[in-house]
């Protein structure tokens, strides 16, 4: 069965998802059976296209080089422009919905809206956006459901590395009662970066065009992403939903240059640690700066790469380290979902 895709965003993340299906199709029909075409791309500012027979992924491409828009998209017979994000949902032919806006950290909107009006029109939703997840999980789900539609989001935490598939899939039946890593690729990179000496502004400034930043850099550096990383990883993982407010945040801003030489002479790192706790059915979470000794395993989590420990009763800690952000790491997540729905509906 072919897919078709409506792309919702086109930015580092949409972008990355469209050049591995142009790249990977061959392979991906080879090894899978899986094949995608993308029918419809709505973003902000680059503009909007539709054609119920697929578009021309080198065409877009070749039309954003020129100008950084779709406007050079050549005309064909059929196609149409100009469809904002939600008529795209309900009107295009696409039956899976790759939601791929910007995280808003007090709303979760406009996502929210679009994972909504995609349930109610029976379309399935693929999305690395954290806002629906961590603030609409058990609404959103219940509307998937009721709908008979399938919801991915394996790209929220830790772009592509499986940081929601293993411990829901391959560890169900053991208990997890605390979870603790790094789950922000760039502050990590940043203070990885300011360890060799490169300023905080200029670390930054890499970060965001490796394309790991958020749209708003705030939401990164205070701490906000990898809050809502943990609201996520509470409420799908362990089953208890957490508040904002129940989260001890602390940003990066209060660690200085002349703090991570110090520490480094000292043989220590400074890491961005998030721990989550269950006790009784409380849960208790802080994100936070934090020196740890050089021998520790997560000093050695450097750049974009994060850790996760999944404190299992059974099983023991479990921890998997893997790229936190990316364009390519971050497109991989949309694809795992939605071949993982392909092999569910197969
Ligand atoms: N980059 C990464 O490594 C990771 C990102 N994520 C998440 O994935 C999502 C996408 O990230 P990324 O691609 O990096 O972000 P970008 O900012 O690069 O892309 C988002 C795109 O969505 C567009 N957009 C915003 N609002 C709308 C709307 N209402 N309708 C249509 N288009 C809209 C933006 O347009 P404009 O620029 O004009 O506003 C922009 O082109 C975010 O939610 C992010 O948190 C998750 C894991 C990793
Ligand atoms: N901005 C985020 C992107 C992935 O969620 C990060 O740096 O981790």
């Amino acid at each position: 069965m072919e897919r078709r895709l409506a792309m919702i965003g086109f930015g580092t993340v949409g972008q990355a998802l469209a050049r591995i299906l142009l790249e990977r199709k061959g392979e991906l029909w080879e090894k899978e059976g899986f094949v995608a075409q993308i029918t419809a791309i709505s973003d902000m500012t680059k503009g909007s296209l539709y054609h119920p027979d697929g578009l021309n992924l080198t065409e877009v491409f070749l039309a954003l080089e020129e100008s950084g828009t779709l406007e050079a998209y050549p005309e064909t017979s059929g196609l149409q422009r100009g469809w904002n994000s939600l008529k795209t949902i309900q009107d295009s032919n696409a039956d899976t919905i790759v939601e791929v806006t910007f995280t808003d950290v007090e709303t979760g909107q406009p996502a929210i809206e679009h994972c909504r009006t995609a349930f109610e029109a029976g379309k399935n939703v693929v999305t690395t956006n954290k806002g629906p997840v961590a603030l609409a999980f058990a609404e959103l789900s219940e509307l998937a459901e009721k709908n008979g539609v399938y919801w991915g989001f394996e790209g929220t935490v830790m772009s592509g590395t499986p940081a929601l598939r293993m411990p829901r899939f391959a560890l169900a039946g053991d208990r997890i009662k605390e979870i603790r890593g790094i789950l922000n690729g760039t502050t990590n990179y940043i203070l990885t970066r300011m360890e060799d000496g490169v300023s905080m502004e200029n670390a930054l400034l890499e970060a965001q065009n490796k394309g790991y930043a958020e749209a708003d850099p705030t939401g990164d550096l205070e701490g906000f992403d990898a809050l809502y990383k943990m609201m996520i990883l509470s409420e799908v993982v362990m089953g208890i939903p957490l508040k904002r407010k129940d989260v001890l945040r602390k940003g990066m801003s209060s660690v200085t240059s002349e703090d991570i030489q110090k520490a480094k002479t000292g043989g220590m790192r400074w890491r961005i640690l998030s721990v989550i706790r269950e006790e009784g059915g409380k849960m208790s979470a802080s994100v936070q700066p934090v020196a740890i000794p050089e021998a520790d395993p997560l000093a050695g989590v450097k750049g974009a790469l994060n850790a996760v420990t999944y404190v299992c009763d059974l099983l023991g800690p479990v921890t998997l380290i893997g790229a936190g952000a990316g364009r390519m790491e971050t497109g991989f997540s949309i694809l795992a979902d939605l071949i993982h729905l392909h092999h569910q509906k197969r």
